[in-house]
C-alpha cells in the first residue's frame, strides 16, 4: 500500500527530521525529530522563541540546508535524494522562496528580478518570461514600479517583488521567513493580506515563520517550535481574534513541561 506520506499531491511532508550543529565544544540539536505534512492549498505559520528552530527548519524544508536524518518531500520528491545540482534546479521551479531582507539583486530591476529564475530555466526565457513577470508585478499593484530597482521602491513594494518572484514559476509551495520583519506595521499587514488572498484565490500552499501572533493570526493552522521540536499544532479559527491566539501563544511558549505532540 501506498504511504499516504508520499501522496504527490502533499506539497510538503517532512518526516522525522533531525539537525545538529557544532558550536564550539558543544553540538546544538537544531531539529529534533519534526515531522510536519502541508496539505494542498494550506496555509501555515511556523512560530517559536527565538532559538526554537524556525529558521532551521524552514531551511531544510526549503533544501537550503542538508538534514542529518529524515526526509523532507515536496511535492513527493525526496529532496535530500537529489545531488546539489539537481536541489537547486528543483527548489528554484518547484519552491517560491521569501526572505526578510528580499534578498533581491540591487542592480537589476523589478521585472528583471522576477524573470530571473524564468531565464535560468532557458525554456520560457525572452518574451515569455518578460510577459510573466510582467503580469505578476501588475497583478501585485507594482505595474508602475516595472523598470525600477530595488533602492528606488519602499520595502512593502520590494517585498511584493520577491513575492512576484517567488510565484514566477508556480511553485508547488511558498515558504517565507519573517516576510514581514523589515516592514512597518501598515506595509506588514498589507503583505499578509496579499498571502491570504494568494492562499485563498489561488490556492497556494504558503509556510510563513514567524514570531509575530498577529502574521500568524492570518494562516488557517499554527505550529508552535521549542527546543527544536513541535510542542503545539492548532487552528487559528479556534480564537476569537490575533489577541486572544497571542495569549494562547504566550502560554505555550512559557509552559515548563511540554512534550513534542509529534
Ligand atoms: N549555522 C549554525 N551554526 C551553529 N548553530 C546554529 C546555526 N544555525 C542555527 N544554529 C542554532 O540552532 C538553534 C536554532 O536556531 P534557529 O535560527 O533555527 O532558531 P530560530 O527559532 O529561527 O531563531 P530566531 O527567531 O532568533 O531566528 C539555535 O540554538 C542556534 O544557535
Amino acid at each position: 500500500m501506498r504511504d499516504p506520506a508520499e501522496s504527490p499531491t502533499a506539497p510538503l511532508v517532512v518526516e522525522s527530521v533531525t539537525k545538529r550543529f557544532r558550536q564550539g565544544e558543544t553540538t546544538v540539536e537544531a531539529l529534533r525529530n519534526v515531522t510536519l505534512r502541508v496539505s494542498p492549498g494550506e496555509f501555515v505559520a511556523v512560530m517559536g522563541a527565538s532559538g526554537s528552530g524556525k529558521s532551521t527548519l524552514l531551511h531544510v524544508m526549503s533544501g537550503l540546508t542538508r538534514t542529518d536524518g529524515g526526509r523532507i518531500l515536496v511535492e513527493g520528491q525526496a529532496i535530500s535524494d537529489l545531488s546539489d545540482a539537481r536541489l537547486t534546479d528543483f527548489r528554484r521551479r518547484r519552491i517560491g522562496l521569501v526572505f526578510q531582507q528580499f534578498n533581491l539583486i540591487s542592480a537589476l530591476t523589478a521585472i528583471q528580478n522576477v524573470m530571473l529564475p524564468l531565464l535560468a530555466e532557458g525554456g520560457r526565457a525572452g518574451d515569455d518570461a518578460q510577459k510573466r513577470a510582467t503580469e505578476l508585478l501588475e497583478r501585485l499593484g507594482l505595474g508602475h514600479r516595472v523598470n525600477h530597482r530595488p533602492d528606488a521602491m519602499s520595502g512593502g513594494e520590494q517585498q511584493r517583488v520577491a513575492i512576484a518572484r517567488a510565484l514566477v514559476t508556480d511553485p508547488a509551495i511558498i515558504m517565507a521567513d519573517e516576510p514581514t520583519g523589515s516592514l512597518d506595521s501598515i506595509n506588514g499587514k498589507a503583505l499578509c493580506t496579499l498571502l491570504q488572498e494568494l492562499n485563498e484565490r489561488e490556492k497556494r500552499a504558503i509556510v510563513v515563520v514567524t514570531h509575530e501572533p498577529a502574521v500568524a493570526a492570518w494562516a488557517q493552522r499554527i505550529v508552535v517550535m521549542k527546543d527544536g521540536a513541535i510542542c503545539a499544532d492548532f487552528r487559528s479559527s479556534e480564537f476569537q481574534d490575533a489577541h486572544a491566539l497571542a495569549g494562547h501563544y504566550q502560554d505555550i511558549v512559557a509552559s515548563p513541561a511540554l512534550e513534542a505532540v509529534r
